[in-house]
């Protein structure tokens, strides 16, 4: 049978340009986007679109003029979608299924006329970081379930109209919230999450109260103001919303029982409780004033406890404080922010792209990804600091900040990062900081100022390859699972191949410390590009370290290459295949290096994993060759790897079919 056109098409394109057609045939009535099935197409090259490997993993279409609906069975195919931005456009009806999308970090529909309930779908995006839904038509219930979320660190549900009561939010991670401009009533939950926001983040809403916003609610107000008492407060003070000021500005709700009843039959009455709440003002607001004067005491007494002393003076004779002991922060340079001035800051995040300067924090990639706005140059100086480690370029440290977002520190040793200009560092980091890649540690930000380096990473909660290989205070070393073993060794493939695609050319300093477990322990390199920036005329004094380096830059001051890279790869696969550290690997022939992998892997030679580890034994050999010539490009490495899988699967194919 003939097969419809539209099918005929569908059955020789990739699955990815079909899901974007098939979105744009409904979504872009007035066909703004230049989607087309004209040959030559690349459809990683269209619109809005990014791709990895030939998948989508980032569709950006913010106010190109869509107009229509987002049809399901369209983007929702789009399996490996890490952002899906859509905001600013005309778009209605409500949201299809999205639950395949089961990669997305980043899901804004911010700006349209979206309508319809939440879709639970989204509740089983569990990589959730980024959900904005504000600005559309939603209406129904914010669902509890939401905290299935537990990773959102921005949810932004402002001016719909949802109704019904706040749920209990517990998102650790969260630092930017917002449900204003909706129909929600009842007590705002005092949960630790909801703590963390102001007033700008739930007013103006119909029926919220609580204690975040200063508004009592009707049955938990102190028996003073009990509004079924006679002669007390208005009874319905406490179902209104907060006064307007002339401008159209939300402004703080007032305390109910402020406004007193003045149908009180007892003048004397009156007079006494006028004068007494008048006293309970005048109390109310020295108290405020005395805990004001108190809370700037600590401010500045706080500014004794920080972790990293920037150098922001410019006193360059000064050693960097590497303990996490008190000492003072240049408080000129820093001026504690008040809370509703932090907030605004989070709000007015301009989208625009940032002006880089010295002395303040330059974030960098995507603001949608979460980091620019959400913190300040101020609450990092401020954040409690736990050293991780002292490596080749300085100091790392995990810092928690007052919101509890957690970030990774690299403070890099002045006189190791010397031999780097400002600006030189500054257009090396614009560089290494657009790089983004499912299997690299993404660089959010970095700082410097008289000297004073730093990076700033998404902090890895699941340690380090060579914790994992080696053990580490809290786990015992043991071996990795051969599927682990190729898994990992494809994911270090995947980001290094990506970063010699770059303008950034090679990581420089791959090594096990340097490969991190993300969430789903995937490895994800870090430290990526950075060993340029520093003096590489003394060679390490660490065998290991030295190890891992390729021989053409081990003693020489060479510029590395990727081919350099493509060495430390082959060390890295023998220490994950044998667990033996980089110094304390042998080089022979390749069947005696199969030999010693058994060996060490203390393992029968008649397992099943045989033809993998032969294969894997020789790819980590030729990796390792002394000739930069004679080593494959991480392409072919990959491609080697991806045999090896498959020779794994048909083994057990095999196996399966002998003994069924
Ligand atoms: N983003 C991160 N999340 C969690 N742990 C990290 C992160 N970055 C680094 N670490 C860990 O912190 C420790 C110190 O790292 P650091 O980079 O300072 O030293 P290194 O990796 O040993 O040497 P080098 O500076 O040469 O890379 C290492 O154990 C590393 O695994």
């Amino acid at each position: 049978y003939p097969l419809p056109a539209t099918d005929y098409f569908n059955s020789f394109l990739p699955s990815d340009a079909v899901a974007l057609l098939s979105f744009k045939s409904t979504a872009d009535l007035d066909d703004k986007l230049l989607y087309s099935l004209t040959e030559p197409y690349d459809y990683c090259q269209w619109r809005g679109v990014e791709c990895s490997q030939d998948r989508v993993v980032r569709l950006v279409l913010k106010g190109v003029g869509l107009r229509g609906r987002f049809s399901p069975e369209t983007l929702s195919r789009l399996d490996q979608l890490r952002v899906l931005s859509l905001e600013d456009n005309s778009l209605s009806g409500s949201i299809p299924d999205l639950s395949p999308l089961v990669n997305l970090r980043t899901l804004t529909l911010s700006r349209n006329g979206f309508s319809g309930a939440l879709p639970p779908s989204l509740l089983s995006l569990r990589r959730l970081l980024v959900l904005d839904l504000s600005y559309n038509n939603f209406s129904g219930e914010i669902p509890s379930d939401i905290n299935a979320l537990t990773r959102l660190s921005s949810l932004n549900l402002e001016f719909n109209r949802f109704n019904g009561e706040l749920p209990p939010l517990n998102q650790s991670y969260m630092t930017s919230f917002n449900v204003s401009g909706n129909k929600l009533t009842g007590k705002i939950p005092m949960t630790a999450t909801l703590l963390r926001f102001n007033v700008s983040s739930f007013w103006p809403n119909a029926g919220l109260c609580g204690e975040i916003i200063n508004r009592s609610c009707g049955s938990l107000s102190p028996p003073f103001f009990d509004s079924s008492k006679p002669n007390a407060t208005s009874s319905s003070s406490a179902s209104q919303p907060p006064q307007t000021a002339q401008n159209g500005e939300a402004t703080l709700p007032t305390l109910p029982g402020s406004s007193v009843s003045k149908k009180s039959k007892n003048g004397w009455l009156v007079l006494g409780f006028t004068i007494g709440l008048a006293s309970l003002v005048v109390l109310g607001l020295c108290l405020v004033v005395y805990s004001l004067v108190i809370k700037n005491r600590r401010d500045d007494e706080d500014n004794d406890v920080t972790m990293f002393q920037p150098n922001l003076k410019g006193d360059t004779t000064q050693p960097p404080t590497e303990s996490l002991t008190a000492r003072a922060v240049p408080a000129s340079s820093i001026k504690p922010l008040k809370r509703e001035e932090e907030v605004k800051i989070q709000i007015q995040a301009p989208p625009q792209k940032r002006v880089p300067r010295s002395g303040d924090l330059i974030f960098c990639g995507d603001v949608n990804e979460g980091g620019e706005g959400m913190y300040t140059l101020d609450q990092l100086m401020r954040a409690s600091a736990e050293l991780l480690g002292r490596g080749s370029v300085g100091t790392t440290y995990k810092a928690v900040m007052v919101n509890q977002m957690i970030v990774t520190v690299k403070r890099f040793a002045p006189s190791k990062t010397a031999v780097t200009s400002d600006l030189e560092f500054e257009n090396h980091m614009e560089k290494v900081g657009t790089l983004r890649h499912p299997n690299l540690v993404p660089t959010k930000a970095y700082f410097q100022s008289n000297g004073e380096r730093l990076v700033i990473y998404d902090y890895q909660p699941n340690g380090s390859l060579f914790n994992l290989i080696h053990g580490s205070r809290t786990s015992k070393a043991k071996p990795l699972h051969w599927t682990s073993c190729l898994k990992i060794a494809e994911d270090v493939a995947q980001a290094l191949h990506y970063i010699h695609q770059s303008s950034a050319k090679f990581h420089g300093n791959l090594k096990s410390t340097n490969i991190l477990l993300g969430h789903d322990f995937e490895a994800c390199l870090t430290d990526h590009c950075l060993s340029v920036l520093i003096d590489s005329s003394v060679p390490p004094s660490d065998p290991d370290i030295a190890s891992y380096k390729a021989p053409e830059i081990r003693k020489s001051a060479n510029s590395p290459t990727s081919k350099c890279d493509v060495y430390s790869f082959g060390v890295f696969l023998f220490e994950l295949l044998t667990g033996k550290p980089a110094s304390r690997q042998p080089f022979m022939a390749e069947n005696n290096m199969l030999d010693w992998v058994r060996a060490m892997r203390q393992e029968d030679k008649k397992s099943k994993e045989e033809n993998g580890l032969e294969m894997m034994t020789q790819t980590a050999c030729l990796c390792r060759v002394t000739s930069p010539d004679k080593r494959p490009t991480m392409r072919e490495v990959i491609k080697m790897i991806q045999d090896i899988k498959e020779s794994v699967v048909m083994t057990e194919e095999n196996d399966k079919f002998q003994y069924s």
